[in-house]
């Protein structure tokens, strides 16, 4: 069974189309790549899985469950993290209290108990700061754990967000363009998170990225948008070769020809 299953969703702004039936599937343990060229349906479609959208029509299935049209803050605890492309973190916080925000959402213990910090909160509490070490050691940000995070190149102001995310302990892990806005080493860099996040974790990751040589090295299958439609979806060799991938990427005419 398929972790995720996008079926055939569709989703309209006014008198556009910005996603008209697309399908897909990302199975577990698999990193998915989205591509498309610009304007093609990708943040529209990720923001659908992710809950900040409702398609139109069309369903998405997470882990054998229907959830489309869920609202988002329901997502982190059915399993599902999100970074965003712009990053979103608390600008007033430390790096280490960024990460630990993200614990807050998936706690088990509610309202009540935590407000008379009963033993079960304590508990989580210190799960959850154990957790918050072992992620700011996996992903290099221990010697700057007690920095304002705003303090922090861009970069590493994203491995904080992927941190965050990582803390709810998600099966799937939704990148919204990681790579946009870093160098070439910290690129390369990624790529190794990526998959190293992947076999610590256990997880699944959909990655929409413009960043062709990336999707490509990490990816198991990529999935390419144009116009709304899927065009193409296999592995980085046969969506490579795939003559209509070719002709949207060079139609597109946006820059990113030379990496398809
Ligand atoms: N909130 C919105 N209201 C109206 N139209 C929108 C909205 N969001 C997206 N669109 C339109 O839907 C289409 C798909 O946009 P989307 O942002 O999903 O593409 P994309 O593949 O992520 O592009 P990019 O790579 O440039 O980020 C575009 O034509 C866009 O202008």
């Amino acid at each position: 069974m398929p972790l995720l299953e996008v079926q055939d969703i569709v989703i309209r702004f006014g008198g556009v189309t910005a996603v008209a039936g697309v399908s897909f599937e990302v199975a577990e343990r698999q990193i998915c790549g989205l591509i498309g060229p610009n304007g093609a349906g990708k943040t529209t479609t990720f923001n659908c899985i992710s809950g900040i959208y409702r398609p139109n029509s069309g369903r998405i299935v997470f882990a054998g469950q229907e959830i489309t049209g869920l609202p988002r803050h329901r997502m982190t605890g059915l399993g599902i993290g999100r970074t965003f492309q712009n990053l979103a973190l608390f600008r007033s916080m430390t790096v280490r209290e960024n990460v630990l925000a993200g614990a807050h959402s998936s706690g088990r213990t509610g309202f009540v108990a935590s407000a008379f910090a009963l033993p079960q909160v304590r508990r989580e509490a210190a799960q959850a700061s154990r957790r918050a070490d072992e992620l700011l050691a996996l992903l290099n940000l221990e010697r700057v754990a007690d920095a304002p995070v705003t303090a922090l190149p861009f970069g590493w102001q994203k491995r904080v967000e992927m941190a965050r995310a990582l803390i709810s302990q998600p099966k799937l892990l939704l990148l919204d363009e990681p790579a946009g806005g870093l160098n070439h080493g910290e690129v390369d860099d990624l790529a190794g998170l990526l998959v190293d996040i992947r076999r610590n974790f256990d997880l699944s990751i959909l990655l929409v990225e413009h960043h062709m040589s990336l999707v490509m090295r990490v990816s198991d299958k990529v999935a390419v948008l144009d116009f709304g439609k899927k065009i193409a979806d296999g592995t980085p060799e046969q969506v490579r070769a795939d003559p209509a991938v070719i002709t949207a990427y060079l139609g597109a005419g946006d820059g990113h020809a030379h990496a398809a």
